[in-house]
């Protein structure tokens, strides 16, 4: 998959365009991006548009936190199949009229032939169009707009903010099944307190920082990829009341796993809620409880592997 973040690719080859911001790429972004990706069997190279919104954001977005990191949003997309991620500046192409956007850069900038949009999809200068607008402007060019209808689960569409809230929540199994996989984060290893070590539980610890959404706190089941290998973890949500911390992190404790994992980009998927975070009175009441965690998670890992989860 090639990455770019300009309003144009540098080949001629026509294209399906899947279009939105498709923050977390879940079950119903899947739908609008199989729907371009269906166009390959007919030769059309599948491109999604997306966007980065550093300092601005259209206004249905702003002040929300995202779902996933833009790496983890490539690796997901490029599992997908598509051939082109668009990533630009949001700013860039914000102030175009409709007509500017899908003559200048659907149609001459992209060269579609096919484009695929959700059920709520809107552009244009302060979002004024929408996929009726699209259809007309880009009829007369040839070009298909197909609109995706809500993929719903229990009646109600899947969406970002109902997976954020789901997380928010602890509600991780519902967030996981509209996600259509595990929950995920991939920031890099960061130095701690050294702690870790003393208790006997060595963390890696990463950062959420404030624009990524955040689980409950608590601690989780998680699968830990290294280098792509998966390890059964488990890992606390939180700002370690007991000693401690001014920021929000993931700290896991990787079963049967010893090395240095610092400066190092490793993906955490979250597979299980198991408790809430707590304020412990002694250090000695915290080892014991992590090492409890520790068991609990190798046995719900062992259970979601065995129940066919997506590794
Ligand atoms: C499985 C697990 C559960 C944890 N649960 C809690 C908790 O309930 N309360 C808390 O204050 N810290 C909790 N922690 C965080 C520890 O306080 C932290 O890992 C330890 O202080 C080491 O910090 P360091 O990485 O800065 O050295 C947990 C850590 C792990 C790995
Ligand atoms: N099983 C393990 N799980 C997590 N980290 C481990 C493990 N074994 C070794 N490490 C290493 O130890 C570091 C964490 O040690 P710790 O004492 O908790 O220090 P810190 O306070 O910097 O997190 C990790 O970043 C990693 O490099």
């Amino acid at each position: 998959m090639k990455t770019a973040m300009t309003l144009s690719i540098e080949t001629k080859h026509p294209t399906a365009v899947a279009v939105g911001f498709f923050d977390g790429v879940h079950l119903g972004h899947r739908a609008v991006i199989e729907s371009a990706l269906a166009e390959r069997k007919n030769g059309l190279e599948c491109c999604v548009f997306s966007f980065a919104m550093n300092g601005s954001a259209p206004a249905a977005k702003k002040g929300a936190r995202l779902l996933q990191s833009i790496t983890l949003k490539k690796q997901t997309l490029e599992e997908m199949g598509a051939d082109w991620l668009l990533i630009p500046h949001f700013s860039n192409f914000m102030g175009l009229t409709p007509e500017q956007f899908a003559v200048d850069v659907l149609l001459r900038g992209l060269h579609a032939r096919v484009v695929c949009c959700g059920y709520d999809y809107r552009f244009g200068k302060g979002a004024c169009a929408g996929a009726a607008e699209l259809a007309d402007l880009l009829a007369p060019h040839g070009v298909a707009v197909r609109q995706i209808g809500a993929v719903l689960d229990e009646g109600r569409p899947v969406s970002s903010t109902r997976i954020r809230s789901a997380l928010e929540a602890g509600r991780l199994e519902e967030a996981n099944r509209l996600l259509g996989r595990p929950f995920a984060i991939d920031w890099t290893v960061e130095h701690g307190r050294k702690l870790g070590h003393k208790l006997g539980f060595p963390t890696a610890n990463q950062h959420i920082g404030e624009e990524f959404a955040r689980p409950r706190f608590g601690v989780y089941a998680t699968r830990v990829l290294i280098d792509g290998v998966p390890y059964a973890a488990a890992t606390n949500v939180g700002i370690k009341p007991t000693v401690g911390s001014d920021c929000v992190s993931a700290e896991s404790y990787i079963l049967d796993w010893t090395g240095d994992l610092y400066g190092r980009r490793i993906e955490t998927q979250f597979l299980k809620f198991l408790r809430p975070e707590e304020k412990f009175e002694t250090l000695e009441e915290l080892r014991h409880a992590i090492g409890v965690d520790a068991e609990r998670a190798r046995e719900a890992v062992a259970a979601a592997c065995a129940a066919g989860d997506r590794t």
